[in-house]
């Protein structure tokens, strides 16, 4: 199933002493982060009270009853699986300098513009895990090559754009925020949108994704049956169990700022799996319009894109993000 060569280098050593042994349940131990279970909110009958508490209690929760056709989840699963699974120097070039779109490896701290910042694992306690950054606004202008993958993450994205909208306004109605519609469409840009889709390898026992907040106003996951999804709360590490046929809703930084701090962003990870097998997510991050203009009561006033640059600086001096705790009004 997982062929070798399609990871980087890097990678191999780590894999190889892992038994190919795809359906078998990892046994419990005593370092597995809790279960727990995240609400589920339905989209098709919205408890706006619900709602209200997954977003304040949580910061992450199901959605289900999207309305998202399953052809269009099964063409995406699809298409992500083929396009990872080819060589590794084949994605190289495919998705090299010329491409709009960025194949990246290793590990990365989670940057809103999509650069992805990479460092080689170290043997011991390397994040594994590989994707393909794909900013919506250059999905016309991919090599031919990626026609399917162009039209399924197309219409994907139209769903999810749907989705989005939907559960925005919901917010904003449980927050009595009173937004005008260019407001909303400044938070919910399209030209700023990034769907990624994202590979662990088959190996349970090397964490998959450092923990993090996303930078976005909120990302919708959709992660398959293998799990490894964990979430902060209280100061302790839960899983997020895998649920069929729905997405987990992140919320991410921006949220916070909009929320005036009522809503937290969630601090995440992708942990040790619960199978043997290869994980693969896809993500879609909402961001803000770059000029996007936030005011609230703890931080300073800023523009996204100075969140944004400001993020790339704290990667390259710190080797990760600090986010928020940069953008705090003076004491
Ligand atoms: O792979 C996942 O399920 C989550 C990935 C994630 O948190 C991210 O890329 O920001
Ligand atoms: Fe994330």
């Amino acid at each position: 199933m997982s062929n070798t060569e399609s990871y980087p280098p890097e990678f191999r050593p780590l894999m190889s002493s892992e038994p190919a042994e795809p359906e078998t349940t990892v046994e419990p131990d005593l370092n597995r982060s809790k279960d727990s279970n995240i609400p589920v909110i339905d989209m098709e009958r919205l408890d706006m009270e619900k709602l209200r508490e997954a977003c304040k209690d949580w910061g992450i929760f199901h959605l289900e009853n999207t309305g998202i056709p399953s052809t269009v989840m099964s063409q995406v699963k699809e298409i992500t699986e083929s396009l990872l699974s080819l060589p590794f120097e084949e994605k190289r070039k495919l998705f090299g300098v010329n491409s709009p779109l960025s194949y990246y490896w290793g590990t990365h701290t989670v940057s809103p513009s999509g650069d992805t910042m990479k460092r080689a694992p170290q043997e011991s306690s390397g994040h594994l895990f590989e994707g393909i950054n794909v900013p919506l606004a250059s999905l016309a202008h991919v090599d031919p090559k990626l026609e399917s993958f162009r039209v399924v993450l197309e219409e994907y994205g139209r769903h999810i754009t749907r989705i989005v909208v939907t559960l925005f306004e919901a917010m904003a109605e449980n927050l009595s925020l009173g937004l005008s519609n260019d407001q909303k469409r400044s938070y919910l840009s399209e030209s700023t949108g990034v769907i990624r889709v994202q590979r662990y390898p088959r190996c349970t026992e090397s964490p998959g994704l450092e923990a993090h907040t996303d930078s976005s106003v909120i990302s919708i996951i959709n992660q398959d049956e293998v799990g490894g999804l964990e979430f902060m709360k209280d100061g302790e590490w839960f899983n997020v169990t895998p649920l069929a046929n729905s997405f987990v809703i992140a919320l991410g930084d921006m949220m916070q700022v909009i929320s005036d701090e009522e809503y937290k962003s969630v601090l995440h990870k992708v942990g040790r799996r619960m199978k043997k097998k290869e994980r693969y997510s896809i993500i879609y991050f909402v961001y803000p319009d770059k000029g996007c203009m936030f005011k609230s009561t703890r931080y300073k006033p800023f523009a996204f894109s100075e969140f944004e640059a400001q993020v790339k600086v704290d990667v390259e001096i710190h080797g990760s993000k600090i986010g928020l705790p940069n953008f705090l009004n003076a004491p």
